[in-house]
């Protein structure tokens, strides 16, 4: 497991959290979306630590997109989406006029509209992860944390994936954390990056952990290599 580490993240940030398979990474996440009990330390949300927070106030600050195959795929695209909207409407789910317009506007920013009224079990993978974030865009909360959100993914749909997340973490100011093995990728997407690794681990803006060396480590350095230069690994013939 990792050790313990302090880190912060702000408004409007994107934010990566990379490490070895097995070393807490989807833990953490849930952890910070209050899905499962913290095991130790504490987590504040603007000074205010999490578990003091009643369920409500956190559907509106925070959305959690995990990596659990979604059981809804016989909704519609739109369907889907309205359920962020859950933490807002009456016990029968009527759907006012703004929380049409927050659906609305969250598939426009995922560019879905076209698809809103296609069937999930009809979507690629790639469409299909468009609609959790699209869901997470209608719950309209500050904090978005997805689990390995390119799973699944063609490199050209990984980028445009973390690209789509970039522009809406910076566009809405929305601060968006999610776990990741695309470590090359986050390095030139994303603002910040927490390595989680046995004794070490780091945090901060890819160029610092760079220069810092943090990503040597990472691997078994008689396989695989970091290039400092290019920002990329090398396997070792
Ligand atoms: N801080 C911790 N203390 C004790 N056990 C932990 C801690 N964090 C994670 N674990 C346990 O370690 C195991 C692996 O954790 P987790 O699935 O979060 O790793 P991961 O980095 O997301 O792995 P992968 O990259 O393979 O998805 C789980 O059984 C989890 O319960």
């Amino acid at each position: 497991m990792a050790d313990n580490i302090n880190f912060s993240v702000e408004k409007g940030e994107l934010v990566a959290i990379i490490g070895v398979n097995g070393i807490g990474k989807s833990t953490l996440l849930r952890t910070l979306g209050n899905v499962q009990s913290k095991i130790s330390g504490s987590i504040l949300l603007n000074n205010h630590p999490l578990e003091k927070l009643s369920n409500l106030a956190l559907a509106t600050e925070i959305s959690v997109v995990l990596t659990e195959p979604i059981a809804s795929k016989n909704l519609t695209v739109i369907e889907l989406v309205s359920l962020g909207r859950q933490p807002y409407t009456n016990w029968i789910g009527t759907l006012s006029e703004k929380d049409k317009q927050k659906i609305k506007s969250a598939m426009e920013m995922v560019d879905l509209t076209q698809l809103q009224h296609k069937k999930c079990y009809e979507l690629s993978d790639g469409q299909l992860q468009k609609v959790m974030i699209a869901r997470a865009l209608s719950q309209d909360t500050s904090i978005i944390l997805m689990d390995e959100p390119t799973s699944h993914l063609d490199l050209y749909h990984k980028v445009q994936i973390l690209k789509l997340l970039q522009n809406i973490a910076h566009k809405t100011k929305k601060t968006i954390l999610f776990t990741t093995h695309e470590i090359e990728i986050a390095i030139q997407l994303c603002d910040k990056i927490l390595i989680l690794e046995h004794g070490k681990s780091s945090f901060g803006e890819p160029c610092e952990l760079i220069i810092n060396k943090n990503f040597d480590n990472l691997f078994p350095s008689d396989t695989i290599t970091f290039d400092g230069s290019t920002g990329a690994f090398r396997v070792n013939k």
